[in-house]
């Protein structure tokens, strides 16, 4: 909590850098609106004690300060609210939102976007980043309140001294709504996770991807019962603690009630027994009146601060779990360089990699050389490690332990954009771009964007030629049906990722996850073996080494070295032939899936 003043006040800043003149009129109505209460009152004493005086022209001059303290009240309390609704709006959006995307993408590795604590808190946050900056205004006004309650109170205090009892009445509603906010707080952020979870189960629903086994499984009344389940538990544990800070609430207000209307009767018997004038009970009963109305809106004003820690821990947790990765790729990453081309290779010692939340090894202890200018084949069963190997080395993922060394320089001390530079990839999950294709293929290499030779070239290495002449317009063949583009099929869409992987001509790693996988046999084998005499044009460059990630044996047996996982542990290394000679784990598996092949 002790850090919330700080960060308000550099929300507050962070206004006033982006938008003075709003932030300015922002401040200004706030400090007229300090007097223009006491004003009107003291005026309306005045105006009715001069009267009773017979002094008509003060009488008269009190009216029209009472009528023009009034006015200017009605009209800071509104400006001053829609300022600050427009400024919150504005700079939540634009400068806020930017603020937390540059947090959750600046972070180098890609843990955090697989842990459930990390997810919770962007969720919660989602959309809501006017509500992070609204807290900041919400406690400035609170104190504003404060200030204002205090100088009416040092004003009701000059009728009577008793009237200060109404302090003690403001303060309870204050407390008891805060209470009932704490509770429904709780139980928004442990409800946090099932509002999630529906979410994921209602997207998968309604997904074009998923609803296709959806059909045919029938399982989609199943989901649609989770997801109401889901969002019923969420949900009534949100209304049963919307009750409960009802209830509180409630009782705050009525004993306020009880005392204010105790307290004005007691101004009035006073006066009645000549202890006061008759503008004092004016005085009284004006600003009293107001003081309810300033009284709800401190207690709201607090009470919106107080909420808005749901919005502010995950705020400050995110920032500072930013600032504690963004230091630690800094300490790392402080001047080493990434070689212009390799000679020796990359090398893994004793890798070993768990992801965040599992206690089971990823990779366990892994130790091998990929020689400078080699093709290396990772081959292995579904879930044996082989893409989390490969994500370890594009640096999206640092080790638990052990290390990957580039010609003896250690991944960890470069700093990950400069690693990205030179890699060239197609993962498992490429992206589909609904961009013109010659952009979706160039974006692979943004300096060579607009470079048609380079596309084309970078398409022919794909094999991708015949698509191009397929489509209406060659490359400026606007892609994906969503926006009205060219709707490709799976093997399409991975040709045009790999098209995009090719687009870099000095990448030291290449890495073809799965590359084929939505391709033909044909398709595959052709592919393989374009991508082993690229291989052989990078290696003559730079020495890249290129790393294939497949399930089928059959196709990257002319690899220079294949490597066998098994449970994230590497359980055999080497050639083909010597691999099948040695009769072990991939001479198996190889003879099954060669079997499944040939039934194919
Ligand atoms: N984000 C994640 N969080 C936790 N565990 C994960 C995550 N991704 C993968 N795993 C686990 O790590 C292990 C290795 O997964 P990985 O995806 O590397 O296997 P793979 O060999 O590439 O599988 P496939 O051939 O199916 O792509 C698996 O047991 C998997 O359950």
């Amino acid at each position: 909590m002790t850090r919330y003043p700080r960060l308000w006040w550099r929300l507050l800043r962070l206004c006033f850098v982006h938008y003075p003149g709003l932030t300015a009129a922002a401040f200004a109505c706030r400090l007229l609106s300090l007097v223009t209460v006491p004003a009107t009152g003291l005026a309306l004493r005045s105006a009715l004690d001069s009267s009773t005086a017979g002094v008509l022209h003060a009488a008269i001059l009190g009216a029209v300060g009472a009528a023009a303290a009034h006015t200017v009240n009605v009209t800071v309390e509104y400006l001053g609210n829609s300022v600050k609704i427009n400024l919150v709006d504005r700079a939540g959006l634009l400068v806020l939102d930017a603020e937390i995307l540059r947090d959750v993408c600046g972070i180098e590795t890609m843990d955090h976007l697989e842990r459930g604590d990390f997810l919770d808190r962007v969720d919660l946050l989602r959309g809501a980043s006017w509500g992070v900056l609204a807290s900041a205004w919400n406690a400035l006004d609170a104190m504003v309140n404060v200030v204002r309650l205090a100088i009416i109170f040092i004003l009701l205090s000059t009728v009577s001294p008793l009237l200060l009892l109404l302090l003690a009445f403001a303060v309870i509603p204050l407390w008891f709504d805060t209470r009932g906010r704490r509770a429904v707080i709780r139980t928004e952020t442990e409800t946090a996770e099932d509002m999630r979870f529906q979410r994921h189960l209602f997207d998968l629903a309604t997904d074009a991807a998923s609803g296709k086994e959806i059909r045919v499984t029938g399982a989609g009344p199943e989901l649609i019962r989770r997801q109401a389940a889901a969002f019923r538990a969420a949900h009534e544990a949100r209304f049963r603690a919307q009750l409960v800070g009802a209830a509180w609430t409630a009782g705050g207000w009525t004993i306020f009630t009880l005392g204010f209307a105790g307290a004005l009767a007691l101004v009035v018997h006073d006066a009645a027994g000549g202890a006061g004038s008759i503008g004092d009970v004016v005085l009284a009963i004006a600003i009293a009146t107001s003081l309810r109305g300033l009284v709800q809106q401190a207690v709201t004003r607090s009470v919106l601060t107080a909420s808005s820690a749901v919005l502010l821990e995950p705020y400050l947790w995110l920032r500072d779990y930013a600032a504690r990765e963004r230091g630690h790729g800094d300490d790392r990453a402080a001047g080493a360089a990434v070689p212009r081309t390799l000679r020796d290779g990359i090398r893994l010692e004793h890798l070993t990699y768990r992801y965040p939340g599992s206690d089971r090894a990823a990779l366990d202890d892994v130790t091998a050389h990929f020689p400078a200018g080699s093709v290396v084949a990772i081959v292995g069963e579904y879930g044996s490690g082989k893409s989390t190997l490969v994500k370890v080395l594009c640096k999206f993922h640092r080790p638990s332990s052990g290390r990957i060394l580039l010609d003896g320089t250690d991944l960890a001390d470069l700093d990950g954009t400069s690693w990205w530079a030179r890699l060239a990839v197609t993962f498992q999950d490429f992206g589909r771009y609904h961009t013109l294709l010659g952009e979706a293929v160039g974006l692979g290499d943004l300096p060579h964007l607009g470079s048609r030779s380079r596309i084309l070239e970078a398409v022919s290495a794909a094999d991708a030629d015949g698509l191009i002449e397929r489509l209406p317009n060659g490359l400026a063949t606007p892609l994906g049906r969503e926006f009205g583009g060219w709707e490709l099929s799976e093997g399409q869409w991975q040709k045009i990722g790999l098209a995009r992987a090719c687009m870099r001509h000095e990448p030291l790693l290449f890495v073809l996850d799965e590359p084929t996988a939505s391709l033909d046999a044909p398709s595959e084998r052709a592919i393989f073996e374009h991508y082993v005499r690229r291989a052989r044009h990078l290696a003559a460059r730079t020495g890249a080494v290129t790393v294939i990630v497949s399930h089928r044996f059959s196709t990257v047996s002319g690899a220079d070295l294949i490597l066998v996982m098994q449970g994230g542990r590497l359980v055999e290394t080497g050639r083909h032939e010597s691999l099948l000679a040695a009769g072990g784990v991939y001479a198996e598996l190889y003879e099954i899936s060669s079997r499944a092949y040939t039934l194919d």
